[in-house]
């Protein structure tokens, strides 16, 4: 076959381990099982890794195993992801049948920002887990104070002014906009958007492409800051989950494009077992069919910003509720935030009207001398307590 590295039958006990969709691990002897995100996190049956709190509830993980000959690659396929996952050293390898293969010239490296950044959380997460094991984690999550209601900071701050809520971002750069601030200090940033009447604040945690941190996290919450925190990370596995919270997070952004549904539903019974609160963020049709469908979610971000070549179309929000779509996330009573390319009164206005009750904004805001006054010009009223 033209431009196949190597063409090799793999051993039928390969076919077996290779069998089992992501790898799953059993964690009790019901049909609970864990995806692969879990099992790598080392939350698996006996690991002496799972937190109490997880042992204690994991027969509630009630979770449907995909058909037995479904290959991980084959499920990311069939939900229409195409962000790729860390391939070993090498060209990804390529599996038909018993045949396992390598593509020439298939470089492996990442084809976008989005591929880019999943890749490199991939490395960072498997560094950090070294240091910081699940087990120690546990330990810390005892002495950190517990979650605050991040979805329901929101809705009261909607009830309160008849306005989306506000998540302010606290944001130093971006790959699309490059530095955004350069006197950022974060607990200032952060104290002044509580001011400016936010809901609720999404922290950047990534270092590499965002210059955040999770001591930024930590320290704002160690600042006595009241409003609930967001843990705005590229979450790749459920360790992060539990590391967010012992920074004090009391939020998780789980990206669709990046994560297959099992993984999202797992994670989200993770946040619900620590008390947090998951924001699942879509960003066309097929990725909001799918999150519609799975069980749990409460809160839906559509990000109007493409994350792979950074166009920004606020028509995304309105599109993505218009119809079935809308009617289904108001029977299901879902919390809708807009995301992305919101500078204006209008553009709040417009996607009010899309039917969204939360908004999160990060360049409009921290751009500003003083973000929390930026906040009345955004909304075009104060809409501080
Ligand atoms: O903003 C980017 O360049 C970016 C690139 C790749 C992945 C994510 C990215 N941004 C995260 C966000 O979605 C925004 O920080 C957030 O929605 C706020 O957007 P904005 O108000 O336009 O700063």
């Amino acid at each position: 076959m033209e431009g196949v590295l190597s063409l090799q039958r793999f051993p039928s006990s390969a076919i077996q381990r290779r069998l089992s969709p992501f790898n799953l691990h059993r964690l009790t002897r019901s049909s609970s099982c864990a995806p692969l995100r879990a099992q790598q996190s080392g939350i698996t049956e006996g690991s002496d890794n799972a937190s109490s709190a997880l042992e204690g509830k994991v027969s509630d993980v009630k979770i449907t195993e995909p058909k037995v000959n479904m290959y991980q690659n084959e499920v990311v396929d069939s939900q229409g992801i195409k962000i790729r996952r860390r391939p070993p050293t090498g060209p990804p390898l390529h599996y038909v049948g018993p045949f396992e293969f390598r593509l020439q010239n298939e470089g492996n490296t990442p084809r976008n920002i989005l591929e880019e950044i999943v890749w490199h959380k991939d490395k960072e997460v498997s560094q950090m887990k070294e240091k910081r094991p699940l087990y120690t984690l546990k330990k810390a999550l005892d002495n950190v104070p517990p979650p605050k209601d991040f979805v329901g900071a929101l809705k009261s701050a909607h009830q309160r002014t008849g306005l989306p809520g506000l998540i302010a971002e606290v944001k130093k750069a971006s790959p699309s906009r490059g530095i955004l601030r350069e006197d950022f200090d974060p607990v200032e940033i952060a104290q002044s958007y509580e001011k400016g009447g936010a809901a609720c604040l999404s922290v950047l945690t990534d270092e590499k492409y965002f210059k955040g941190s999770f001591e930024n996290l930590q320290a704002i919450r160690e600042a006595g800051v009241q409003c609930p925190l967001l843990c705005k990370e590229f979450i790749v596995e459920a360790w992060q989950i539990y590391y967010g919270r012992s920074k004090g997070a009391d939020a998780i952004l789980l990206i669709a494009s990046v994560l297959p549904d099992l993984d999202i539903k797992y994670m989200i019974k993770i946040c619900k077992i620590l008390g947090m609160a998951t924001l699942v963020e879509v960003h066309d049709e097929r990725e909001m069919d799918r999150v519609l469908a799975i069980e749990g979610v409460d809160l839906i971000g559509i990000n109007n910003r493409n994350l792979e070549t950074f166009e920004v179309d606020i028509g995304i929000t309105k599109k993505l509720l218009e119809g079935e779509r809308g009617e289904l996330i108001r029977q299901k009573d879902i919390l809708v935030v807009g995301e992305s390319g919101l500078f204006t009164p209008e553009d709040i206005a417009f996607v009010q009207e899309a039917g969204v009750k939360a908004v999160l904004v990060g360049e409009s805001l921290v751009k500003q001398s003083d973000p929390g006054k930026g906040i009345s010009a955004l909304f075009g009223r104060d809409i501080s307590e």
